[in-house]
This record gives structure tokens, sequence and C-alpha cells, in this order.
């Protein structure tokens, strides 16, 4: 018994674009060019089961799509207890056709006495509709009722016991989705569901538990259909300065990690005003949705894992509590580094733009001359702070750029670097095994043992990555290098927004990407002495909190901190 898995071989999709390249220049509507490739596509896929079946070589054919699981033995088994040379056209059955997403079994018979005949000679035609979503298996339906080969032997009709669907519409890890009614036994594994990834390693159903599985729908699909992603399962949350980039794009270059749309997708972003949570780009109900697309789509069997870097997270009043009931598997990452050390380097980058170092040192009046050097700004700044630590006392210290207006106003360049303040409530809702703590230093020699920590933590298998060059650093200013891992996506995994926003971005980042944002390892300018000394002192008790945090926690210590006391 021979069975002919169709599925679209390149070369089959080459021949039915090559053939219509004419028409679809000329038809305008996307969902009318779609339709009619989609049923152009099944059509080639049942005239070439016909030339097999011609040949002697069939006794059933079996449609299906790339993003089709089909186990053959399971399918074998089915078969064997069937006659091939009976008309069978089968799968799973919607309304009055058989729904393309699990695959569609024809038999010899069908083909024989009533498809193939019919494609020999006037061929069914093909709809043209916009508005309506037509695809392949629509036109094979229109195809078999015109030819009068009846469609049966469905196995997810209502009166069928609970638990024999065959063919299934979705992945056993969205079940939990599924209604309570619809709900199947996926202790025998069916035939096949729809809605996987290409992957030809994958044996049986078991979903990966690093997975956590939400489904939402959303605006950007242009299919309107409900839709399944993993939430990040690695979250590198700060703190900004401290080496994320690097972190995040050494990571990158994993296997088994697939990239995000790029870096730093901010679902929270407090950085100019703690408490005042300003979820970026969208806002309200489609933020979620929003942030989600910009994952890639996973295959939860694949053995891959997908995360982010947003360095502002570290200081978001909400997002720890977020995370735990949200994103129930995350692995947090934190890099902390020397805050005399972090505030230089944040004043450093944004010198870059006199507007936002205006609001990043904004106690300097308008007509100052920003970019003046840094004896004259980043020690004001210094100086401001612990003067107003003085007078306003800590908690008497405002962070908020509405209190701008008063004179204990503390901008987002100094109080990025109170750690102790954020980081409680950080540790009061995760435990060690799932928030890493680790120090800018460790990107110095041991970067390597940083990284197999880092890998280990987040549960992927050992690497060694290319730790050569450095990212974001004071001479090589950037902080996406996405796109140079954009390869890593295939038509399915990559995210949804990439479509909209990327599109020609990607292309002409891809080269720049991966030379502009790296640099050799370089020293930058040094911290002026007399001013590391008065932002020691300003730093002095947070560290010595920090510390307290850590000692508590069963942390170790970054070596910096030491240098504090
Ligand atoms: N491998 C390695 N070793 C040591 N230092 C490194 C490394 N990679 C990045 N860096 C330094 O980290 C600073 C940039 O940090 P981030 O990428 O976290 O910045 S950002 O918040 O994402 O903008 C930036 O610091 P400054 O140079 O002091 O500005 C980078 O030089």
């Amino acid at each position: 018994m021979e069975i002919l898995a169709n599925k679209p071989s390149h070369v089959l999709e080459q021949v039915a674009l090559e053939e219509f390249r004419g028409p679809i220049a000329n038809m305008g509507g996307k969902r009318g060019v779609l339709n009619t490739f989609l049923q152009r596509k099944v059509r080639e896929m049942v005239r070439g089961m016909c030339m097999q079946l011609d040949a002697g070589n069939l006794d059933w054919g079996y449609i299906m799509d790339t993003d089709t699981y089909v186990n053959i033995t399971r399918l074998q088994n089915f078969v064997s207890e069937l006659d091939s040379t009976e008309p069978i056209y089968t799968g799973y059955c919607s309304r009055n056709i058989i729904g393309g997403g699990p695959g569609i079994l024809l038999s010899a018979g069908a083909l024989r006495h009533f498809l193939c005949p019919r494609l020999k000679r006037e061929g069914c035609s093909i709809t043209v509709r916009e508005n309506d979503f037509r695809g392949g298996d629509a036109w094979l339906g229109e195809c078999a009722r015109e030819t009068k080969l009846p469609f049966g032997h469905c196995t997810n009709e209502p009166t069928e016991k609970k638990g024999t669907y065959l063919f299934r519409r979705d992945p056993p890890w969205t079940e939990r989705f599924v209604s309570k009614d619809l709900k199947a036994d996926w202790s025998t594994e069916p035939i096949s569901y729809h809605h996987v990834l290409p992957n030809k390693n994958i044996q049986g159903p078991g979903a990966d538990p690093r997975c956590n599985l939400v489904r939402y729908k959303h605006k950007e699909n242009p299919s309107g259909f409900i839709t399944t992603r993993c939430t990040p399962h690695m979250l590198l949350i700060g703190v900004p300065k401290a080496g994320t980039t690097s972190l995040f794009c050494y990571l990158n270059q994993h296997p088994d990690f697939i990239p995000p749309l790029h870096k730093e997708l901010h679902l929270f972003a407090p950085i100019m005003a703690p408490g005042r949570e300003i979820a970026v780009k969208g806002g309200g109900r489609n933020t979620l949705s929003r942030y989600l697309n910009q994952l890639p789509i996973m295959d939860p069997r694949s053995g891959k894992i997908t995360g982010e870097a947003s360095p502002s997270y570290f200081y978001s009043l909400k997002a720890p509590t977020f995370f735990k009931k949200n994103f129930k598997t995350v692995k947090l990452i934190l890099l902390l580094r020397d805050p005399v050390d972090r505030a230089f380097s944040e004043y450093l980058n944004k010198l870059k733009s006199p507007a936002v170092a205006m609001n990043q040192f904004i106690w300097l009046k308008k007509g100052d001359d920003i970019l003046g050097g840094q004896r004259d700004y980043f020690g004001r700044v210094a100086r401001a702070a612990l003067e107003r630590k003085r007078r306003c006392g800590e908690s008497g210290l405002v962070f908020d750029p509405a209190a701008l207006g008063r004179d204990c106003y503390l901008p987002p360049i100094i109080w990025q670097g109170l750690y102790h303040q954020h980081l409680k409530r950080w540790v009061q809702a995760y435990g060690k095994e799932d928030l890493m703590l680790a120090c800018h230093s460790d990107l110095g020699d041991s970067t390597q043992d940083l990284m197999r920590k880092v890998t280990e933590h987040v549960g992927l298998p050992a690497f060694e990555y290319n730790l050569s060059l450095a990212y974001n650093t004071a001479s090589h200013r950037g902080a996406d290098c996405s796109a140079a891992f954009s390869h890593k996506w295939d038509s399915f995994s990559r995210p949804i927004l990439f479509n909209k926003l990327w599109k020609t971005a990607a292309v002409s980042n891809k080269t720049n990407n991966s030379v502009h944002f790296q640099s050799a390892k370089k020293d930058r300018p040094a911290v002026d002495a007399d001013i590391r000394g008065m932002l020691k002192r300003f730093y002095a008790p947070s560290v010595a909190a920090l510390r307290r945090q850590f000692a508590e926690h069963g942390y170790s210590e970054c070596p910096w901190m030491a240098a504090y006391s």
C-alpha cells in the first residue's frame, strides 16, 4: 500500500506561482490573490496524485501543508481498515467540506472515478472572491460536490465518542483553550494536527514546559485568527548600561534561542517616572497582544526558547508581580554595575542628544551648555544629587518629572543607581532559581563563565559563544542586534509585527547591525576622581542596603560593592 503524502514542494509552489504570475498581477485584492494561489496549489497537488495514479503508484493521497503534523503510522493504521478502491474523501470534517489544516485524505477510488477525470477534462473552477476566505480545501470541497464525490468517515462529528478526533485543527498544547465538549483525549495520538512549525525531528505531541502558552486575539494578524504564543522564557530586566546589549546579543548566538523582533520590547517603561507605569506603544487593552506579536511563534516541542531584554523593567513597580502571574515559566537575569560607572555611561550616552540630555539632567536650565564637558555637567549632576539628598533626605527625594519645580527632584541618571530600592520587589517575588543576579564586571575576563551560568539558568544546552566583541559601547552605540539573527526566523516563527514594522528596515540593518553596534572591548573616558568621590558618598548607604539584601537572599556580591563601605 502506498500513501502519497503530498506536501507542497517548492517545485510545486513554483509551478503554481509561475503559471499564475500574470493573473496575480492583475488581481489587486490580497485575499483574492491568496485564495487563488491556495486553490491553485491544491489543484496542482491533486493533479500530481492523478499522475501517480496513472503510473500505478498510488492507493491513497494525503494533502497537507508544511504546518501540518502527521503521524504516518497512525495514518497507515487508519487506512488499513478502509478500502482504497472505494471513493473516500475524509479528514477534519467541517460543514460540508474537509477542512485543509490537518490534511485531506483521498482514496485511489475517489481520484480515479471522480476527481481525476474531471481535472483531465474541464477541471474544477477556481473562485476568486475578494472578501471571503476560500482556501484550497474549499476549492476541493466544491470540486467534490460538482463531481458528486461524497465525504465521510468523519472522526470529529458530535456523535463520535469524545477523544476520537483523529484529524485535529490545533496541536495538543492548545487543548486547554478548547471548549470543554471539544476536548479530546490526547493519550491516543491523533493522525494529524494543524498549526505546527515545520520540524522534521519532532516525534509525538509532548509540549515543552518552558513554554507558558497564552492565547489571544490580535488585530495585526490579517486573518484575524486567535493566536497562541509562548510568553518569554527569559527576561533580562536590567540595569541599563550594565552590558545588557552584549549579554543579550551573545545569547542570541545560541542555536536554541530564537530572537524577538528587537531588544527592549518595553512592556513596561517606567524610566522617566517609577510608579507612573507607561506601557509603551499602543497602550490599553492591546498592549499585551502587541507585545506578544513582537515575539517569535514557538513550537513548544521544538526545544527552543525565546526571551527579551528590557533593562527598564527593573524599575517597574508592577512588573515583578505581573510577570510572576502571567509569565509563569520565566527566568530573570539582572546585571548590576557600579552605580557611578553606570551613571557615567548613561551620561556619555545621553550626551549624544541634547534633547534627551535636557530631559535626563533636567535641573540644568535652558541655554546651559549641555555638551560642555564632564567636569561641568556630570559634576553638577553629582553635586546637586548630594546636596538634594542632604536637604531632602533619601525618603524625601522625588523621582517624578511632574515634581520638576521642586528642589528635591532626582533625575533618572542618578536614581537608577539606587538598586536596593528596586531589588526588594524582585527578591520578594522570585527565588534564586528564577532570578539570577550577575555583575557587569563578569563581562570582562569571565564572560564565558557568565554565559555558561546564563545558559544553564534559562535551561539551554551548553554552547560555546563567540565573545570577542562588545555591543553598545561608548564608541559604538546601538541597542539592537536582533536583525543580525533574524535568519533564525522562518515564515512561521517570525514575529507578526515583523511584516508591519521591519519589512525594509531589517534588510538594510542586517549588514549594518552586525558591525555597527560592535566594537573591540575598549576603555571609555574615566570618571573624574572628585566626581566619583561625591557620587560614592551619595550611593554608599544604598550599596550597604544592597549588600544586606544579597546576603539575606544568598547571592554572591559583585566586586565593586565592597569599595562603597
Ligand atoms: N563585553 C563587555 N565588557 C565590558 N563592558 C561592556 C561589554 N559590552 C558592553 N559593555 C558596556 O556596557 C555599556 C552598555 O550597556 P547596555 O548595553 O546595558 O546599555 S543599554 O542600557 O542597553 O543602553 C557600555 O558602557 P560604557 O562604554 O561605559 O558606556 C558598554 O561599553
